[in-house]
């Protein structure tokens, strides 16, 4: 918890990435959730934690075969131990340049080629390097950090002298062992030959070397020469073709959003380069409303609205546009779309816009052209959840975010979700697939509004696989798809961050103090914290305590880790509309904790599934 969540965020996703080459299912059901907490255990197998950092990965003889990224390491700047021994791991050596505090690594019997590389040599702390049996080849570079005690890069294809540093002289012959083309002390073969000294350079053999002044080396040069400006030039010439479509790509909300989110801009010219774009025979897309009667402006009026920037999600980036006419709208446009034919694109869109609910902020329209998809919304002036449970807490101009609200949000996201789920007219009709507080607003009058639905149906799956879902049931992790039972985990994610006001893990900014929200429930649970589980802003609203019990019951029954033991839809609303809402003014507002008997009377009541506390 003390742990900034960037770091555990980085460490956890470059960990992700270090097995993501050697697709091995294990790593799916067993590196889920949270990996380091304080000083537990750590929670995934293969690896060493301390303070909640990743200091040690011992993956050794798991039959682990496939190549592993360079830069793999980059984010776990505390290791200090690294083994994946005795895999069948092929691919280049790692970069080491970030892990300062290593002092062990074992890389042996594994297949790895290129160089040795040079990283290794900025390790001060390095005690072990076990390099054997691999195919790496080049020479050996100059290591001289008096920290090493234990060397071998045996069983290689190295080749050159061993270079004369105090260091690697104070190993023994079988340190060096079996790389035929490696010579002089400590090993047993001579170096006969000039060519065999040091090649600095690290990894070139040293064949045969023609003197700089030779006749051949300068005719070398000149065809060099001639070759790099024939490239150059066609790289000049590529270049050009590729600003020229790039320019086409951003007709119409260039990439200035994506530079800065809250600048304003006018997107006038850009309307202008639309019209070009249509002088010039390219297709200008259509702008269609859902409800033609509701059609308030043309693709001209957005096109010269004043913009500013909301937010860069999963599946775009949200625009507020500001249209001269009157109506405010929110423009999203969609990135990393499935290869949909325009009919299949609208056909999609159009499931989607059937979807009427009070609680389903309902689509106005989209526009589509070859190179820009967007969706329009209508705006909701009370922002999202997300900002209105967390921003400004402890400050004095927070206005409490109380009980009766937040129920109201668990009601109206519950009320939604049934119907997308039970009253979905198509088949083709993905569940929410992305249920979280951001995709929560309120509008003028605070109804609850949930947006962002269904948008998996459009959205590449390989992409969206490993961005969306930001409460990640944990199935998900294997399957990569979305279903109505992960709806129902991402609903119980939503529900405890709503009764905990705790940031969840998953759907954290970067920098924020965050916890796997439903692993720390059910612990909180376990080990009887209960006075801490609840956000302190209701804990004191003391004649709702009963009705946050409830909550959290249903919500961690929603966090069932199988799916089919995680309820229906109708079943959990049933409950969550059960729950008496009490009017704020009647709460005590001292500073008051959960009273325990009621919350020991609620642990042990079995729910018709399971007890709370067995649950995990
Ligand atoms: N209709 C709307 N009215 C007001 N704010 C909105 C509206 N739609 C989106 N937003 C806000 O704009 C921001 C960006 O939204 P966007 O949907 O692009 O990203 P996100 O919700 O953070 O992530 P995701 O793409 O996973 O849903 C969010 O803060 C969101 O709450």
């Amino acid at each position: 918890e003390d742990v900034p969540n960037d770091f555990r965020g980085n460490e956890r996703e470059a960990l992700l990435a270090l097995v993501a080459g050697f697709n091995n299912p294990f790593f799916h059901s067993n590196w889920t959730s949270i990996m380091c907490y304080k000083n537990d255990p750590p929670y995934w197998f293969g690896i060493e934690c301390s303070d909640g950092r990743v200091t040690g990965v011992k993956l050794e003889n798991m039959g682990l075969i496939g190549e592993i990224k360079i830069d793999s390491l980059f984010n776990l700047t505390e290791l200090s131990f690294l083994s994946l021994k005795g895999n069948t791991i092929s691919g280049q050596m790692l970069d080491f340049s970030n892990n300062q505090k290593l002092t062990e690594i074992n890389l042996s019997y594994n297949k790895f080629d290129g160089s040795i590389p040079l990283s290794l040599l900025s390790l001060n702390s390095l005690v072990s390097l076990q390099l054997q049996n691999n195919n790496l080849s080049g020479s050996i570079p100059l290591f001289n950090q008096t920290s090493l005690r234990q060397f071998n890069v045996s069983y290689n294809n190295l080749s050159g002298a061993i270079p004369n540093t105090a260091v690697l002289q104070s190993f023994n012959k079988y340190s060096y062992i079996g790389n035929p083309k490696l010579c002089g002390p400590p090993s047993n073969s001579e170096c006969n030959s000039k060519n065999d000294t040091y090649d600095n350079t690290n990894g070139g053999d040293n064949k045969s070397k023609v003197p700089f002044s030779s006749p051949i080396w300068i005719v070398v040069n000149i065809v060099a020469l001639v070759v790099i400006l024939f490239l150059f030039i066609i790289y000049f010439k590529k270049y050009k073709m590729l600003k020229k479509r790039l320019e086409e790509k951003h007709i119409l909300y260039g990439d200035k959003f994506e530079e800065k989110n809250d600048h304003k801009i006018n997107i006038e010219n850009r309307g202008k380069r639309v019209a070009e774009a249509a002088a010039e025979g390219e297709e200008r897309g259509k702008l269609v409303f859902i409800n033609n009667q509701e059609r308030q402006f043309e693709l001209d009026d957005l096109l010269k609205a004043s913009a500013e920037g909301l937010g860069k999600g999963n599946f775009g980036n949200c625009y507020k546009a500001m249209l001269e006419s009157g109506p405010i709208v929110v423009v999203k446009r969609l990135r990393d779309l499935k290869p949909l034919s325009s009919e299949e694109f609208m056909k999609q869109v159009r499931v989607i816009a059937e979807q009427k609910h009070p609680n389903l902020l309902s689509l106005l329209g989209y526009y589509y052209s070859k190179d820009e998809k967007l969706l329009l919304y209508k705006f909701a002036s009370n922002g999202n959840v997300y900002n209105r449970l967390h921003e400004g807490k402890g400050k004095p101009t927070r206005i409490p975010f109380r009980w009766s609200s937040r129920l109201s949000v668990a009601r109206g996201v519950g009320r939604a979700l049934e119907h997308l789920h039970l009253n979905a007219k198509s088949p083709n009709l993905v569940p929410h697939g992305n249920l979280k507080l951001s995709n929560v607003l309120l509008d003028e009058n605070n109804n609850v509004l949930v947006t962002d639905y269904g948008l998996t149906s459009i959205v590449s799956s390989p992409l969206a696989s490993q961005r969306t879902i930001s409460y990640r049931a944990p199935e998900y992790q294997n399957n990569k798809k979305v279903s109505k039972k992960s709806d129902i985990w991402s609903y119980g994610c939503l529900l405890l961050e709503l009764v905990t006001g705790r940031v969840s893990a998953d759907s954290a900014p970067p920098g924020t103090n965050a916890v796997d929200l439903c692993s720390w429930v059910h612990r909180a649970v376990r080990e009887e914290w209960t006075a801490e589980i609840f956000d302190v802003e209701i804990a004191v609203q003391r004649s709702a305590n009963h009705g946050m019990l409830k909550l959290l019951q249903v919500a961690m029954r929603c966090c069932e880790r199988l799916p089919e033991n995680r309820p229906e839809i109708s079943e959990v609303l049933r409950e969550v509309e059960s729950i008496v809402a009490t009017a704020d003014s009647e709460d005590d507002e001292e500073f008051s904790s959960i009273d325990q008997s009621l919350t020991e009377e609620y642990m042990s009541t079995p729910s018709r599934n399971s007890t709370i506390g067995e649950s995990q």
